[in-house]
């Protein structure tokens, strides 16, 4: 029998994902309409809340949020459309135990996806703010998973399942931006600024040296 969604919640998941949205877009994380965020409402079956394609992130409007069913189906009529990557969200409700999941593209990610591509992953070590990822290990050393951004967006998807490590709340898609997450918006948010705030300084580091190497 389908889980039925009450409008209570329903309402409490649309304002957790306003509020992120446009605290994030000040940030200038969301240029030109990029970027998703989502939050789960139910477990199995797995059902959450998106934000519609294609839509400025910097306005709140009634047409921003979609509920959605894991093949990213929206579960009630609309004549909206769901994130196109919301099966990379899917994903990564299914393979870890994130609650809210954020999507951004920005100038930081996007080089160091560059830079460390052919390693397979962003190194992460030295760094007071790793704890900030609920890493808490003298030496800590934080890889976090880079994959190609493939343009068969259902292949992105399958790509971005198998590479989800789920000790590790962010995946990078190479020259397109990363997926961080948490159990809650607040570690969502919280993660995703401590990974951008680390690739600003590894970014900055990489050309202040000329060299990767130094990581
Ligand atoms: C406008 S460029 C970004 C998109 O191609 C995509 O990568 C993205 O992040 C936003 O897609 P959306 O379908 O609006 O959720
Ligand atoms: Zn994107």
């Amino acid at each position: 029998m389908p889980y039925r969604l009450y409008q209570e919640e329903k309402q409490k998941a649309v304002n957790i994902l306003n509020d992120i949205k446009v605290k994030l877009y000040s940030r200038g994380w969301f240029p030109a309409t990029s970027g998703n965020l989502s939050y789960k409402l139910h477990d199995d079956p797995l059902y959450f809340a998106i934000t519609s394609s294609g839509k400025d992130k910097g306005t709140v409007t009634h047409e921003d949020v979609i509920f959605v069913d894991k093949d990213a189906k929206p579960i009630e009529k609309t004549r909206l459309k769901p994130s196109a990557e919301t099966k990379i969200h899917s994903q990564i409700y299914q393979k870890t135990d994130a609650g809210c999941v954020i999507h951004i593209h920005t100038v930081n990610n996007n080089f160091v996806s560059q830079v460390y591509f052919e390693d397979g992953f962003v190194p992460l070590k030295n760094m007071e703010m790793i704890k900030a990822l609920d890493i808490w290990k003298e030496d800590a050393f934080v890889k976090i998973p880079i994959i190609e951004n493939f343009f068969d967006l259902e292949k992105l998807a399958v790509e971005a399942g198998k590479a989800v490590n789920p000790e590790v709340p962010g995946l990078l898609i190479k020259n397109h931006g990363i997926y961080a997450w948490g159990r809650n918006e607040f570690e969502a948010k919280r993660h995703i600024e401590a990974f951008e705030f680390m690739f600003e300084y590894m970014k900055d580091m990489i050309i202040f040296k000329g060299s990767k190497d130094i990581f």
